[in-house]
C-alpha cells in the first residue's frame, strides 16, 4: 500500500463488493506482454528521466540496512531491543533472521507464488480483481490512464482475520496452494505479534500495547511478480512509495537484489539474506510514533536476467483505529505533537485512492506540511 499498492477488498461479500477502501483500473499483464514481445516497451512504462532507477541516484557508500536476530528478541535481550529501536529510528527497515518462520514454510510459499504466475493468462483472470475492488490479480493503484504504470503483476488477497478470506480469489486448483499460504499467514503472524511487543515495551506500553490498538488486525497479501525487462533502466518494479500498513514483512528471492529504500537523500539497495524477512514500518507506525519510527520511500526495480518473486504482507488496523501520535511516547519525548488524529479507513481510503506518490499521503498525517 502503500500497501503496496492495491489492495484489498477483503470480503466483505460474496458476491465480490470490495473492501470499501479503493479499486484500481485494469491494465494488461505484463508478464504477458514480455512472454509475446520482450522487446518492445509501450511507452506508460517508461519512466519520466527523474524517475528511472539511474545509478547516479545510488546512495554512493555502501550501506546495509540493519539486522535483527529474533530469537534474541523473543528471549528479552536488552541490547538486541535496542538495535530494533535504533533500526526503526535510523533505517525505518531491518532484515529479521533466526525469525521462527520454518524454512519449509518460506519455500512452499515461494513456490506456490512461482506455480500461480506460471499458469496460463486465462487461468490467472478467473481470479482478476473486480471492477470495484483491490482482491485479486491485477495491477495496483491505477487511477488513470495517464499515468505511469509498474513493471509488475501482482496478486493481492486478505489473509486474516479468517473471515476475511474471500476464497473466489485464491487458486485453490493449484495443489498445495491453499496450505502453503495459510501456515505462512499463521507463523508471520506470531512473527508479526512478537515484533509488536517489542516495539510496544520501547513505546512505553506494555507488551499488547500495539496489538490493542490495532483493534481487529487484519493481515493481507501482495504476491509480487517482476518479468524481466530487457531495458530495466527505463522502468520500475514499483514506484517509489510507503506503505500504508502499520508494519509490513517482506519474502524476497534469495539471488536477486531489487528493492531500494530511501537512505539519506540516495536509494540504497536492500540485499537479500537467504531466509531472512524484511520488515518495514508503515503509515500507521508513523502516526502512533509521533514519527520516530518512520514509513521509508522503498522502490523495486528489474533486471534483463531473471523474474522475480516476492511476498509483502501487511499488517493492517482496524477502520475504526485511531493513528495518532500514543501519549506515552508523547510524554517520553521532547518533541511537539506532529500528527493527526485520524481514522485509519479514512486515510486508507485516501492514500489507496491516488497512485503511489512517495510519502506523499502521509502528508495527511502531518501536522504542519513541511
Ligand atoms: O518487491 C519488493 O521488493 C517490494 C514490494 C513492495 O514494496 C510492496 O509490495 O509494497
Ligand atoms: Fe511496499
Amino acid at each position: 500500500m502503500k500497501m503496496g499498492s492495491k489492495v484489498e477488498n477483503g470480503g466483505k461479500d460474496e458476491d465480490g463488493e470490495g473492501l470499501g477502501w479503493g479499486s484500481s483500473l485494469p491494465v494488461p499483464s505484463v508478464q504477458e506482454m514480455v512472454r509475446n514481445d520482450s522487446k518492445t516497451i509501450p511507452e506508460r512504462y517508461i519512466q519520466k528521466h527523474e524517475e528511472r532507477p539511474l545509478d547516479s541516484q545510488m546512495c554512493q557508500v555502501s550501506f546495509e540496512i540493519p539486522i535483527i536476530n529474533f530469537s534474541l528478541l523473543a528471549n528479552g535481550d536488552e541490547e538486541e531491543r535496542g538495535k530494533l529501536d535504533f533500526a526503526c529510528k535510523e533505517w525505518g527497515f531491518f532484515q529479521i533472521i533466526d525469525h521462527g518462520v520454518a524454512d519449509e514454510v518460506l519455500t512452499k510459499m515461494k513456490a506456490a507464488v512461482e506455480a500461480f504466475f506460471a499458469l496460463p493468462l486465462v487461468e490467472k483472470q478467473k481470479y482478476a480483481m473486480a471492477a470495484n475492488d483491490l482482491q485479486g490479480y491485477g495491477q495496483g493503484y491505477v487511477v488513470s490512464d495517464q499515468q505511469k504504470l509498474d513493471w509488475n503483476d501482482l496478486m493481492f488477497l486478505m489473509t486474516l482475520p479468517n473471515k476475511y478470506r474471500n476464497f473466489k480469489y485464491w487458486p485453490t486448483t493449484i495443489p498445495g496452494f491453499k496450505e502453503a499460504v495459510e501456515q505462512y499467514s499463521e507463523q508471520i503472524q506470531k512473527l508479526t505479534c512478537e515484533i509488536f511487543a517489542n516495539l510496544s515495551i520501547l513505546m512505553g506500553m506494555e507488551r499488547n500495547g500495539l496489538e490493542e490498538l490495532h483493534g481487529e488486525m487484519k493481515q493481507g497479501m501482495r504476491l509480487n511478480y517482476y518479468p524481466t525487462c530487457f531495458k530495466p533502466e527505463l522502468v520500475l518494479g514499483v514506484s517509489p512509495h510507503s506503505d500504508a500498513s502499520s508494519i509490513t514483512l517482506l519474502l524476497q528471492d534469495d539471488d536477486i537484489t531489487a528493492l531500494q529504500i530511501k537512505h539519506d537523500g540516495g536509494w540504497v539497495p536492500v540485499k537479500p539474506i537467504p531466509n531472512a524477512i524484511v520488515v518495514n514500518m508503515g503509515d500507521a507506525m508513523e502516526g502512533w510514533s509521533n514519527g520516530m519510527y518512520k514509513s521509508i520511500e522503498h522502490r523495486a526495480v528489474t533486471n534483463a536476467m531473471k523474474p522475480r518473486i516476492s511476498v509483502a504482507t501487511f499488517v493492517i488496523p482496524a477502520e475504526e483505529a485511531e493513528i495518532g501520535p500514543l501519549e506515552p511516547v508523547l510524554q517520553n519525548s521532547c518533541s511537539p505533537k506532529m500528527y493527526k488524529n485520524v481514522k485509519y479507513v479514512d486515510y486508507l481510503r485516501y492514500t489507496l485512492g491516488g497512485k503511489m506518490d512517495g510519502k506523499s499521503s502521509l502528508q495527511l498525517l502531518k501536522l504542519e506540511s513541511e
